[in-house]
């Protein structure tokens, strides 16, 4: 459709294979024993009601569990939000983009009957801008190929020898890039490797660990270059990824109560006992804990928790990004990158942007601002900050201020939610190495070959915990199949629909 076959890469495999490695090597935290799997028998609570929980909560339902979920806010989804209000335009707030293997998500939107609808089908271009100026496919696949070849032959240091995995978790993105610095022919080379990784991660070059390097970033073969390697972002929910969480809602809204924030999980003879914010307080035999990485430690776990998981939550951290949405009378990027193209740039501006139309509905054209790290803390307002970017970005969009005009503008700043507290999991120097046996890995036959979240009477679930899908919705709902799968003691298969 226009933009040549993706170059093949798999970073979810690379991360699941790398967490293996972590394992075999016997690197890091000891891993705390997964509970045995035993049918459950009393009430099921699930804290949090972003994917993760409710998908928890579907599967129990439909294994006939008696199961309640418990959300904090007055909305469900959590970081699936598609905003709509009379009169205006439809804004996905968080998360819009599925890839193609995101396995849950493909089944969860197939067993509620809605489409994903293929944002590639249609002419797409990616552009990208090197200080004001677009760069043609070839020169970036020139300008990329010296350090995508060096990171491939880390790749395989890593595969062979778990103390090399160690030693490049140890350091950052920024260290990595220094010491590779004659393998970038122009210096944007190194900022778009730089810009692209705060948009994956959320944080700068120097606090996040040179193994993302590994996982999303470019993939370059022969005269073509991926940005995003591997990352395909093919699809989209019809109606906005609200429209699965409305469904799931829908389906088990006897068993879902809003406004309950649990402040504390104690322990009680036959199993747990959640207390919430107004000091109500509810028993269970056990509890799905999901909520974001950020706000866990808000949590006051009362019970026996192994050392390790509680250095866990003191650490674990979200990055921050948001977004700058513009709704537009006239959509006129489409004629240049198309529904399904992106845009990226360095040096000025906002590294990254995209068609964030909510699809399979009628109503006004939105762009995506895309911003990462630091640059979320821009006190400019929404409308002035977009207005700057479509200037910033002219030359590769044409006249995007014109386009959205004084149509509607929001900003998203999820890092400012006290119930989310930043965007998706971020992992500096040093963690993985440190935790990456606390998190879930899922086998080729849907099980948890690694449940380490599942402690006793309380299991972990959330995108932050997953193998091979963090900072997607698909974490979130792989994570929590495998939870319930926990309490179950049975296996539920990913694609049954
Ligand atoms: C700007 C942005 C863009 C994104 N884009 C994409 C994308 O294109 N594609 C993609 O796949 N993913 C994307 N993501 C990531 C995706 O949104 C998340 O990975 C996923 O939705 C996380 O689901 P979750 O259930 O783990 O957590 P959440 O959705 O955060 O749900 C956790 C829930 O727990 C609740 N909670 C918190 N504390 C308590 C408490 N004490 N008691 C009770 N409830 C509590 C919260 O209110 C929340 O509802 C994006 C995220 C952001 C922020």
């Amino acid at each position: 459709a226009g933009e040549a076959a993706a170059v093949p890469a798999s970073p979810a495999a690379t991360r699941r294979a790398l967490l293996k490695g972590l394992a075999a090597g016997g690197i890091g935290a000891t891993i705390p024993a997964a509970a045995p799997a035993r049918a459950v028998t009393g009430p099921v609570a699930i804290v949090g009601g972003g994917i993760a929980g409710l998908t928890a909560l579907h599967h129990l339902r439909e294994a006939g569990v008696d199961a309640r979920l418990y959300e904090a806010g007055d909305r469900l989804g959590g970081r699936m939000f598609t905003l709509r209000r009379n009169g205006a335009p439809t804004f996905e707030m968080g998360a819009q983009l599925v890839n193609s293997d995101h396995a849950d998500i493909h089944a969860l939107t197939a067993r509620f009957g809605i489409p994903l609808v293929d944002r590639k089908a249609d002419t797409h271009r990616s552009i990208v801008l090197a200080e004001g100026r677009p760069v043609r496919d070839t020169e970036l696949a020139d300008a990329l190929r010296p350090i995508a070849a060096q990171i491939g032959i880390d790749a395989d240091r890593i595969d062979a020898d778990p103390a090399a995995l160690a030693a490049f978790d140890a350091i950052s993105v920024a260290d990595y890039l220094d010491r590779h610095a004659d393998l970038f022919p122009h210096p944007w080379v190194r900022r778009l490797l730089e810009v692209t990784g705060r948009t994956e991660y959320g944080a700068e070059p120097d606090a996040t660990s040179a193994l993302s390097l590994l996982f999303n970033l470019p993939t370059v073969d022969g005269t073509r270059a991926d940005i995003l390697g591997g990352s395909d972002e093919r699809y989209a929910i019809a109606g906005g990824s609200g429209a699965l969480i409305a469904a799931l809602a829908e389906r088990h809204a006897r068993h879902i109560e809003t406004g309950r924030l649990v402040r504390r999980v104690d322990r009680t003879t036959g199993g747990v006992r959640l207390t919430f914010g107004d000091a109500r307080k509810v028993e269970a035999e056990r509890v799905i804990v999901a909520v974001p990485a950020a706000v866990t430690r808000r949590i006051d776990f009362a019970l026996p928790l192994p050392p390790a998981w509680r250095s866990f939550i003191a650490a674990m951290d979200l990055g921050r990004n948001e977004k700058i949405l513009a709704a537009a009378a006239d959509p006129r990027w489409r004629a240049i990158v198309g529904a399904g193209g992106e845009f990226w740039q360095t040096g000025g501006g906002c590294a990254s942007g995209w068609d964030g139309t909510v699809l399979g509905e009628a109503g006004p054209a939105v762009w995506t601002w895309y911003l990462g790290g630091d640059e979320v803390e821009s006190a400019i307002p929404a409308r002035a900050l977009a207005i700057r970017y479509a200037h910033d970005a002219r030359g590769a969009l044409g006249d995007m201020a014109a386009a959205c005009g004084d149509a509607p503008v929001r900003r998203t700043a999820w890092h400012r939610n006290p119930l989310i507290g930043g965007a998706y999991g971020s992992y500096p120097p040093g963690h993985l190495t440190r935790f990456g046996r606390l998190l879930w890995i899922e086998g080729a036959d849907g099980t948890a070959t690694q449940a380490a979240p599942a402690i006793g009477r309380v299991v972990f679930a959330g995108e932050h915990l997953s193998d091979a899908f963090p900072g997607y919705m698909n974490g979130g709902a792989q994570t929590g199949r495998l939870a319930a799968q926990a309490v179950l003691g049975s296996t539920i298969t990913p694609l049954a629909v």
